[in-house]
């Protein structure tokens, strides 16, 4: 009889594309496509594990180097061989630009970690190898069947005004999806799109990305959307744009509209983005939550003692999937809150969203997802649902879900097709806005 957990017979990396909308937000337009990798893993039991993790040739490139490190090993060794690949991993200590959004993968490199979408595929299989859901794998395993989500809203601009292949969807029967591609940039619009989304999926929590507009009309549309849904919890995101004063000044009047704000500030004057929003938190009385300033243990550690933050989105692509998990804990003994930034991902990030969502103990936040977005374009043959609000956890073993492989060597032909395959949304905005450069400090469309 064979002893030990099953063996990796083959680790594939196989880099995929979508469709995309043009998505505002402060680093500019987001392009017709943006790229994804997917990791699949298969082992002598004859099972396939995968995972998917943020898109660019660098990422690819470090998956396949870890290539060696996996094939080979025994499954049940997953921790072991995650650990190989850190130790052989040659990311110098650089500084990591963090407190300031960037897009450029010199910077994003050091906060996505490419070994997560591996973490991610061998969790698959141990989880298909013990029966159980990768959920029951985490932490203190299974918490919660489904998860709240949050409809995360977006300003569109017209793709009309740029010579690029976005997706026209005016014609398909789905109201979400004829509006997701359309042009929306008014308060109005804005609450439009959160009812069709409420609609669809019935969201009650809605995110709005700011940093596009002026911090007071952004606020106006919070507004309007804090008025359709008076029970809703309503979050805004401006990736850091606004100074310290103008964050105090947008924000002390929207406590009791605003459930919690989102990175409001960033580093200034030589003060570090932790220190900052340990400040906006003395003037203002609400909750802040980041993805932007504390992205690591050493950051946190930092803003733990500050009390910069309340709630963490400790995203499983920055943090792994067991880093996430723990991350909940800590938060949980320490009376803060958990929750998950995003990037434009497809139904398998859904799925890893919804198991490690599932193992973090207390009351999570509602879960972030630009998911709605690519509805349609599934690379699963049982792609996770969201009900009235809730993300479901899939109930099979590990990740819980089929790749639809048809669908995904169709991503990899439109992957194939682009000249560029990492992420530029100055490319895009510089239609709008003619020789349009990112500044961290100013709004994409305010350029006087
Ligand atoms: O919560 C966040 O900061 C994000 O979702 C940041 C991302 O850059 C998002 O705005 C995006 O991908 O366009
Ligand atoms: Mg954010």
């Amino acid at each position: 009889m064979e002893r030990g957990t099953p063996i990796v017979t083959e680790m594939q990396v196989i880099p995929v594309a979508g469709y995309d909308s043009m998505l505002m937000t402060l680093s500019g337009a987001h392009a017709p496509f943006f790229t994804r990798n997917l990791v699949i893993i298969t082992d002598s039991a004859g099972h396939t594990g995968i995972g998917e993790i943020h898109g660019g040739d660098y990422t690819c490139l470090a998956l396949r180097s870890c290539i060696p490190l996996v094939v080979g090993q025994p499954i049940g060794t997953y921790r072991a061989i995650l650990d190989r690949i850190r130790k052989a991993s040659k990311r110098a200590r650089e500084d990591d630009g963090e407190g300031i959004q960037s897009l450029d993968i010199s910077k994003l490199k050091f906060v996505v970690k490419a070994e997560w979408a591996i973490e991610c595929a061998l969790l698959d299989l141990m989880g298909q190898y013990l029966d159980l859901p990768m959920c029951e794998l985490l932490g203190n395993g299974k918490q919660r069947d489904k998860i709240e989500t949050l409809g995360y809203l977006f300003y569109v601009s017209d793709k009309e005004k740029a010579d690029l292949p976005y997706l026209d969807e005016s014609f398909s029967s789905d109201e979400w999806f004829r509006l997701r591609r359309q042009e929306m940039m008014t308060p109005e619009q804005i609450v439009q799109q959160a009812c069709v989304l409420q609609e669809k999926y019935g969201f009650r929590n809605f995110k709005l990305k700011g940093g596009v507009l002026r911090g007071d009309q952004e606020m106006e549309a919070v507004r309007a959307l804090k008025k359709q849904f008076p029970e809703g919890r309503i979050n805004i995101d401006p990736n850091g744009a606004w100074s310290l004063l103008e964050a105090i000044e947008l924000c002390r009047p929207m406590e009791g509209i605003l459930s919690y704000i989102e990175d409001p500030c960033g580093p200034e004057e030589g003060f570090s983005s932790r220190e900052i929003m340990a400040e906006f938190k003395n003037a203002v009385h609400l909750p802040t939550a980041t993805n932007m300033i504390a992205t690591n243990w050493r950051q946190f550690y930092h803003a733990a003692a500050l009390k910069s933050v309340d709630i963490v989105l400790a995203d499983p692509h920055f943090w792994g999937m067991e880093g996430s998990v723990r991350m909940g804990q800590v938060l949980q003994d320490w009376g803060l809150t958990w929750g998950s930034h995003s990037n434009n991902h497809f139904d398998i990030t859904l799925a890893t969203f919804a198991q490690v969502a599932a193992a973090v103990p207390g009351q999570p936040t509602a879960l972030d997802t630009h998911w709605i977005w690519q509805d349609g374009q599934n690379l699963l043959l049982d792609t996770p649902k969201i009900r009235d609000g809730y993300l479901e956890v899939p109930q099979g073993p590990g990740l819980g879900v089929t790749l639809n492989m048809d669908r995904v060597i169709e991503a990899n032909q439109l992957y194939n097709q682009m000249q560029s395959h990492d992420r530029d949304d100055a490319a895009s905005m510089q239609y709008l806005i003619p020789g349009w450069k990112y500044d961290s400090k100013k709004p994409c469309l305010v350029r006087e």
